[in-house]
């Protein structure tokens, strides 16, 4: 330890704090460019410099640039009885085209807030949201119906919520391209039927009512009503809550269909650690923020060319320079309100307070 570090509260470093003090390495412009001050005897920053380096900001691509979902400090606060709960507190989450993603976190973490208004039905308090091009906080009622109808499907743990009781899983599945009244013609919106129950493994279901059908065909029939106007994105929401484990592997095999055959976005929240295993990518969601970030990639051994699938855990470091620290680990090494952080060529280290004790 030396005195180049900095006390920031534990549980959310802040590293660009920490450079301000401890400049040195090549990381250091990385973290904080503008922090440390000037050797001495360097010459003062110049006019032209200074007005290059606000170009040079400016003509950074905008956060979220590339991606299909945006949430860029996400808020929502809700009253009940002059209570105010803060379910999203400044939530940062990229979505990219084509990508699954599963979302997990505790009970109350703010993962359904976060999925109703991903799907248009609630509204964030403060922050933005966008989704292929469609601003969640600023869109208008007829925007919204139209972002509701043709950009996102939505899939709901409750089977019964999914799907209308008195029709048949044909039925069902055309409902919202009846709904949406333009384009295709009815022999090809059929055929869209036919394919999407097939595609999802429930052909034999279509003249079926729900009643008539298992959990698992339900909800198998519930991607296709979901997936029936083609949506960019497909959102579900804890969707194999009601299932037993078997049926449950079969409800995600038809989500990763759904994302590989016809490149659907699909974002699923789920408890099941097993469900949330099998993507690429999970992100855990930690008192309305998403703290950490698994990525899983496939890497094949040079030598005996056996493949094996590799997972690696992030923390999320947000927009601000906030970083969530996993509770595990600040409470195995006692960190709690302070740590020091200190800024090396190509690492930050996080040490309890020192003085704590
Ligand atoms: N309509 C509402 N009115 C008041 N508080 C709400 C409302 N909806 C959610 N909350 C509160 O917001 C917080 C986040 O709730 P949310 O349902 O998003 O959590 P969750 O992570 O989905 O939990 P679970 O896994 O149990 O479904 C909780 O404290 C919850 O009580």
């Amino acid at each position: 330890m030396t005195e180049s570090r900095t006390g920031t509260p534990a549980g959310s470093a802040s590293p660009a704090g920490s450079a301000t003090r401890s400049a040195r390495g090549p990381s250091e412009t990385a973290v904080s460019p503008t922090a440390a001050p000037p050797p001495s005897g360097a010459a003062a920053t110049t006019l032209g410099e200074l007005e290059a380096r606000a170009a040079g900001r400016r003509d950074r691509p905008r956060y979220g640039h590339d991606a299909l979902i945006t949430c860029d400090r996400l808020v929502r606060i809700f009253s009940t009885d002059g209570v105010e709960v803060q379910a999203l507190q400044g939530l940062d989450l990229l979505v990219r085209e084509g990508e699954l993603t599963a979302l997990v976190g505790a009970s109350g973490s703010g993962k359904s807030t976060l999925m109703n208004i991903l799907a248009g039905l609630d509204e964030p308090t403060a922050g933005a949201a966008e989704v292929a091009g469609f601003d969640l906080l600023a869109m208008g009622a007829k925007d919204r119906l139209r972002y509701r109808r043709d950009i996102v499907g939505f899939v709901w743990q409750q089977t019964a919520r999914n799907l209308l009781p008195y029709l048949t899983a044909a039925q069902n599945v055309a409902l919202p391209m009846q709904l949406r009244g333009r384009g295709a013609r009815k022999a090809a919106r059929a055929e869209r039927v036919t394919g999407l129950l097939s595609l999802l493994g429930v052909a034999d279901c279509r003249d079926r009512r729900p009643r008539e059908m298992s959990g698992g065909q339900q909800q198998r029939t519930a991607i296709a009503v979901a997936l029936a106007n083609d949506p960019k994105v497909l959102l579900a929401d804890e969707p194999t809550g009601e299932l037993d484990s078997r049926t449950a592997e079969q409800i995600f095999a038809a989500f990763r269909t759904a994302n590989e055959r016809l490149g659907t976005t699909v974002v699923i929240v789920t408890h099941d650690q097993a469900v949330a295993s099998e993507v690429r990518r999970t992100v855990a969601i930690r008192d309305g923020r998403t703290s950490t970030e698994i990525l899983r990639r496939t890497e094949v051994d040079a030598a005996t060319g056996q493949e094996s699938v590799v997972a690696r855990e992030y923390a999320m470091l947000d927009r601000a320079g906030r970083l969530q620290l996993p509770a595990d680990h600040t409470e195995a090494l006692g960190m709690r309100d302070r740590v020091v952080l200190e800024l090396e060529a190509d690492h930050i280290g996080i040490w309890p307070d020192d003085t704590a004790s």
